[in-house]
């Protein structure tokens, strides 16, 4: 099973992070420069849904979605089509992701960057943003509330951003109580893979204002991403149907450009 894999291959990343992260980095990360805001960028004076758009190489349940990816020129093409952020997987098993690819998208692009990856302990918000992260997921079905909090917590402590990532209405309260910058609804059931739209249609009416929301996976044309707008998003996030288009610039632009909102 494919959520209980990740948990333990990221266990294993831990303990090797534990050992190879000094105190040193930690100092050095204290003394960075402040992130570029996500939440800002979704928010600050936009009449229109932002496009958070995503490095996304592979997936476990698609296998390898675009082989020949390259991050950076990618990246480019999401900021010149238009995208309010940039997303990188940068899971290696299943995702085919690297580190060191968001590393390299930071220094192209001047847009807001999300590490998109599996985090379960404060060493790894470190590491993110070392990394030149601006925000990180994390995924509320993966955390227990005290964890949660902890993790918010610690994040804004190294002045990253949190987008927490419900699936289920039950999430929610918890969710919300640890107090994120930006609530995700994953419209894909991370233990089924089943995508659904509707997801985000039912929780958002159920998540109170004042907290910006983007709606997140299944989205493959714009009358997609239209529907997500309409149910009232601020945002929305696209990995899949971004990578498989031949230019991502067009691909972004043919989102971003016109059209009802
Ligand atoms: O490729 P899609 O269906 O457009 O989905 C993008 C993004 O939402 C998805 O990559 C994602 C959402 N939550 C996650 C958690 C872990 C890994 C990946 C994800």
């Amino acid at each position: 099973m494919f959520l209980e894999k990740i948990v333990e291959t990221k266990r294993e990343e831990i303990r090797r992070l534990e050992i190879s992260l000094s105190r040193q980095d930690r100092e050095r990360a204290r003394g960075l420069p402040p992130v570029r805001s996500l939440k800002g960028a979704l928010t600050d004076g936009k009449a229109k849904p932002g496009l958070i758009a995503e490095v996304k190489p592979a997936s476990p349940s698609k296998g390898e979605i675009r082989p020949d990816t390259d991050p950076v020129a990618t990246a480019r093409g999401y900021e010149e089509g238009g995208a309010a952020a940039v997303s990188v997987l940068t899971e290696k098993t299943f995702f085919k992701g690297r580190l060191e690819s968001l590393q390299k998208v930071k220094e192209a692009v001047r847009l807001p960057v999300l590490r998109k990856d599996f985090i379960l302990e404060p060493i790894q918000l470190w590491e993110s943003r070392l990394a030149g992260a601006d925000a990180v997921l994390l995924i509320a079905s993966l955390l227990e509330e005290d964890r949660l909090r902890t993790l918010v917590r610690e994040a804004k402590a190294t002045g990253l951003e949190v987008l927490l990532e419900v699936h289920e209405e039950e999430e929610l309260s918890k969710a919300l109580a640890a107090e994120p910058d930006v609530l995700g609804i994953n419209n894909r059931d991370l233990r089924t893979f089943v995508t659904d739209l509707a997801v985000t249609e039912r929780l958002l009416p159920r998540i109170p204002g004042g907290i910006p929301v983007i709606g997140e996976s299944g989205v493959h044309s714009r009358k997609d991403f239209d529907r997500l707008v309409r149910a009232g998003v601020h945002g929305v996030l696209i990995g899949e149907y971004l990578m498989r288009q031949e230019s991502p610039r067009k691909a972004a632009e043919s989102l971003t450009v016109g059209g009802s909102s």
